[in-house]
């Protein structure tokens, strides 16, 4: 999506390096990675807009504003948009310096891979390395979500590997839950978390992906349902800040919630 087709939505494309009327110290800025055509650009217009619009130009990096309260209390959040990062033959990171100043920017970051294409799992380890890289202390909330689960049928990912994946990048406690016992909506983070369709026919499993860093309140989790025919899937992430970043003063918390409705 380019930044001039947004007129279409309920956001507002601003400057990279905005004077916005945001207040000081109370700002928290994300940035959304991952390879191409993963579905980043749909994540954060699903999120910002609760729509999901089917096709995009391909991301050339918008950023996002939107006021959300948080404890009670109005912060501004920031999210970037990024290019998409590639593998090369080696399966070394390719990464353009946008992307880099992006992750100096950044508070926090949502990976995102795709359960259809596997390469763009293979992409978020050495993603993570690099972005550790760049911030070499301190902890880095990250929460990593596996897109376009409503395409099972095209699976490359199998679930289990993509909690392997989450499982490295932090100290998770991984618990699975089958549909119906009481996962959503608890202590592990925003409580809007999806709808549900009527029908009752399936057994889902919903994974909870809760990780701990320290005492930082590094919270993940992603549900996902179905329901028949009518198909609904849904991923959702929520996170803390970390202890670093309360120490700075930026902020005291931090949840972001994204959900992706089915598109067939
Ligand atoms: N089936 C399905 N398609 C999706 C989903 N999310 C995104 N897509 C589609 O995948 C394609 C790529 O989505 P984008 O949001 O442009 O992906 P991107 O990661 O921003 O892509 P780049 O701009 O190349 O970095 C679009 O055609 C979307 O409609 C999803 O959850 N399910």
């Amino acid at each position: 999506m380019s930044s001039g087709g947004s007129g279409n939505f309920l956001l507002v494309p601003i400057p990279e390096y905005p004077l916005l009327d945001c207040v000081p110290n109370k700002t928290v800025k994300i940035a959304v990675l991952g390879a191409s055509s993963v579905g980043k650009t749909a994540l954060i217009v699903r999120f910002l807009t609760k729509r999901f619009i089917g096709d995009y130009e391909a991301n050339t990096g918008a950023l996002y504003s939107r006021k959300v309260t948080l404890d009670v209390e109005e912060v501004s959040l920031q999210i970037q948009d990024t290019p998409c990062v590639s593998l090369q033959d080696d399966e070394g990171l390719y990464c353009q310096e946008q992307i880099n100043r992006s992750i100096y920017w950044a508070d926090g970051y949502v990976f995102v891979f795709s359960i259809t294409d596997h390469s763009s799992y293979r992409t978020i380890q050495p993603l993570y390395q690099h972005v550790r890289r760049i911030h070499p202390s301190g902890n880095i909330p990250v929460i990593l979500v596996g897109n376009k689960s409503d395409l099972l049928r095209a699976r490359q990912v199998p679930a289990e590997e993509g909690e392997t994946l989450a499982a490295s990048l932090g100290d998770p406690i991984v618990r699975l839950r089958e549909r119906g016992e009481a996962s959503r909506g608890t202590a592990l983070g925003p409580t809007q978390v999806s709808e549900h369709a009527g029908a009752e026919e399936e057994v889902q499993t919903s994974a909870v992906v809760q990780s701990q860093i320290g005492h930082d309140a590094l919270t993940k989790w992603y549900e996902r349902t179905e329901t028949g025919s009518n198909r609904r899937d849904a991923i959702c992430a929520g996170w803390k800040t970390s202890r670093e970043m309360r120490r700075n003063g930026l902020l005291r918390r931090c949840s972001l919630v994204i959900w992706q409705s089915a598109i067939s």
